[in-house]
C-alpha cells in the first residue's frame, strides 16, 4: 500500500488546465522527487495534496482514506507536512516562538504572554539543534539568512511528527553548501522512516538524493522511474527541450 496517492486529480485555472487528470502513487519509506517544466502543475499539484487548492475533480488518499478537499489543518494533523517555495516563517516572531506556533497556532496568545509548555520547548530544541540552528533561537526569524529561514520552515514542519514531508524546492535560492546540507539532512530523516516527496529545479539534487522520481508535463505525468532511467527518457528530454 503506498501512503498517498492519487486518483484523476484534475484543477483549471480559468481556461488553464493546471493539473489534468493526475493519479500517481508515492513510494512508501521512500525520498519520491516531482520534477517537470516550469508551469507543468507541480505546485498546483502540491496544493491540491495539501488542501490550499481543491481540485475540481479526482481523489486524494493518504493511508487508504480519502482526504480530498480536508483543511490544510486537518491534512497537517493526518501527518502531512509540507514546506513552501517561498520559505514561510513568521518574520517577527523569534526562532524559538516559530517552533512552538508551528504547533499550537490556537494558542498564540498564551504563547506570547510567556506561557511555554515545557516538553514543547524541548522538542523544539531537538529540531533546532538537528537543522543546525539552535544557537540562533532568541534570533527574530527575519535577521536569519534566507538559507536559514528555510532550515527552520523545515524545522517547524517536523514539530507536528509528520510521516509524509513535502517540500516545495527545498534548494531555491540556497547556496551549495546548504544545499548539501539540506540533502544529508532529507536522507538522514528518510532513513528515520519519513517519506518525502520534493519538488526541485536543481537536477543534481533530485539525481543524487531521490530514490524514485516522477515527471510532470503539462499537468500529467509523463514519466516515473529511478533517476538514472528517468533521466535517459526520450519523453523527458522531450519535455524539457522541447524538441
Ligand atoms: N492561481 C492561479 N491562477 C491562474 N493560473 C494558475 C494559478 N496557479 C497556477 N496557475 C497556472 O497553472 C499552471 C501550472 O502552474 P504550477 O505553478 O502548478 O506549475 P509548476 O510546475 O509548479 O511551475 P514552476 O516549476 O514554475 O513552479 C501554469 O500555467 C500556471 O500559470
Amino acid at each position: 500500500m503506498s501512503s498517498l496517492r492519487t486518483e484523476g486529480l484534475t484543477k483549471s485555472f480559468g481556461g488553464v488546465l493546471a493539473v489534468n487528470g493526475v493519479t500517481v502513487e508515492l513510494r512508501d519509506g521512500a525520498i519520491n522527487g516531482l520534477i517537470g517544466p516550469n508551469g507543468s502543475g507541480k505546485t498546483t499539484f502540491f496544493n491540491i495534496v495539501t488542501g490550499l487548492i481543491r481540485p475540481d475533480s479526482g481523489r486524494v488518499l493518504y493511508r487508504d482514506r480519502e482526504i480530498t478537499r480536508h483543511s490544510p489543518h486537518r491534512i497537517a494533523h493526518a501527518g502531512i507536512g509540507r514546506t513552501f517555495q517561498l520559505c514561510r516563517v513568521f518574520p517577527r516572531l523569534t526562532v524559538l516562538e516559530n517552533m512552538l506556533v508551528a504547533v499550537r497556532r490556537t494558542r498564540l496568545r498564551e504563547l506570547m504572554a510567556g506561557l511555554r509548555d515545557a516538553g514543547e520547548t524541548e522538542r523544539a530544541r531537538h529540531w533546532l539543534r538537528r537543522m543546525g540552528i539552535e544557537h540562533l533561537e532568541e534570533a527574530e526569524a527575519r535577521d536569519l539568512s534566507y538559507g536559514q529561514q528555510k532550515l527552520l520552515e523545515l524545522a517547524a514542519v517536523l514539530m507536528a511528527e509528520p510521516d509524509l514531508v513535502l517540500l516545495d524546492e527545498p534548494a531555491g535560492g540556497v547556496n551549495p553548501a546548504l544545499i548539501d546540507r539540506i540533502t544529508g539532512l532529507v536522507r538522514d530523516l528518510n532513513a528515520e522512516g519519513r517519506t518525502f516527496l520534493v519538488v526541485e529545479h536543481n537536477m543534481d539534487m533530485v539525481m543524487g538524493m531521490c530514490d524514485h522520481v516522477i515527471v510532470f508535463d503539462r499537468g500529467a505525468p509523463i514519466a516515473e522511474g529511478p533517476p538514472a532511467e528517468v533521466r535517459e527518457d526520450p519523453r523527458v528530454l522531450e519535455a524539457y527541450l522541447g524538441v
